[in-house]
């Protein structure tokens, strides 16, 4: 962009040169100083020295610098007509920096090129009074002022409008957030749902493809679960399935998944994990949940669970491992419950 800005001033000013409105040095000392001023700024971002600016792309500076040997060329134009084409010039830049500057910013920048180009009237003025048209002058410098003003207000405008949107965006993000969060969670109990499970499940029979690795499953169910609504009621019920989620999930590795299947069973995943592995890791689980107390039970009142466990072999479904589990937790029922049964493998 900014390149582009200094190609169409260059050109402008070889126009002038070609009708001996000015000398030819004075584009070609442009031209240099486009070089110059483009290469130190490539520089500057090449090495990342813009990282450390709160505007990264460097606008506000690009914009300062630029000024300079514009303002330096337009001096030695005699020709008030010639000057005046600059400043209309000078709108584009100035539109790209409404765009990519805060208000504030844009302002002052907007300040600073009035008052240059004041100051370089004042000075032509001072040394070459015959070229200064004073009344053309001070319509053009007024003018300039009211354009400025004007992109100003347009600016703050557009700024506005896009820090609504950002803000939009990062609404929207939180949003999305929470309705993936929504999606994926069991709402009473806040772990993984049945679509977070079969989710995590996918991902571990693709892994799964790498040889020797094993995938535990086991299906936890609580036993006696009606005669503990029944008995203490609902509430009981539901705590006794918050405290499971929050209890189990302790003591696995983050790569474990523990997730409610539904109604008062659960599905824990144990990847890279053989048969009898699932198996010690079930006991111990279910060892676990024997020992906690549930403040809506009575002192004393123990909760156990029976786990059917099975594992994953790639030849399989996945579904398939599920219902052996399933199988073996039927067993487990049919075995007097509190216990772990493994479904031999296919
Ligand atoms: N409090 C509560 N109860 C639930 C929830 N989901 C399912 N249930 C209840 O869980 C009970 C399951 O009962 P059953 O399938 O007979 O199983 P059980 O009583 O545990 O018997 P076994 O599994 O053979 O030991 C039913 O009474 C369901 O209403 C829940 O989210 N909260």
């Amino acid at each position: 962009m900014s390149v582009a800005s200094y190609l169409v001033t260059l050109s402008i000013l070889s126009f002038c040169a070609w009708l001996d409105l000015v000398a030819w040095q004075i584009p070609f000392h442009f031209f240099v100083s486009l070089v110059v001023i483009n290469a130190v700024f490539f520089y500057l971002i090449y090495r990342g020295y813009n990282l450390r600016c709160k505007d990264h792309s460097m606008t506000a500076a690009q914009m300062i610098v630029s000024l300079v040997p514009t303002l330096y060329s337009v001096y030695f134009l005699d020709l008030g007509q010639a000057r005046a084409s600059f400043l209309v010039v000078a709108i584009v830049p100035l539109l790209y920096g409404m765009l990519a500057l805060t208000t504030r910013t844009f302002l002052q920048i907007g300040i600073l090129f009035i008052a240059l180009y004041i100051l370089m009237i004042l000075l032509i003025n001072k040394n070459r009074p015959d070229s200064i048209n004073p009344t053309m002058e001070v319509l053009q410098a007024f003018a300039l002022i009211v354009v400025v003003i004007q992109i100003t207000i347009i600016g703050g405008y557009i700024s506005g409008l896009r820090s609504k949107l950002r803000n939009r965006n990062k609404e929207l993000n939180i949003a999305l957030v929470k309705i993936s969060d929504m999606a994926n969670r069991d709402e009473l109990t806040g772990i993984a749902n049945r679509r977070k499970i079969f989710e995590v499940l996918d991902t571990e029979v693709k892994r799964k493809r790498e040889p020797n690795t094993a995938i535990g499953i086991c299906i936890l169910d609580v036993d006696h679960f009606k005669r503990i609504n029944d008995t203490y009621g609902h509430q009981a019920g539901d705590e006794v399935l918050k405290r499971i989620a929050e209890e189990v999930p302790k003591s696995l590795r983050t790569m474990d998944c523990f997730g409610r299947y539904g109604g008062e069973e659960f599905l824990l995943i144990l990847p890279s994990t053989s048969l009898e592995g699932t198996e010690i890791k079930a006991n111990r689980v279910r060892e676990e949940v024997a020992k906690l107390e549930f403040k809506n039970l009575p002192p004393g009142e123990k909760v156990t669970i029976s786990i059917g466990i099975a594992e994953y072999f790639p030849e399989e479904e996945i579904d398939a491992t599920i219902q052996r589990a399933d199988k073996a937790l039927y067993e487990a029922k049919a075995h007097g419950r509190n216990c772990c049964v493994v479904h031999p493998s296919p």
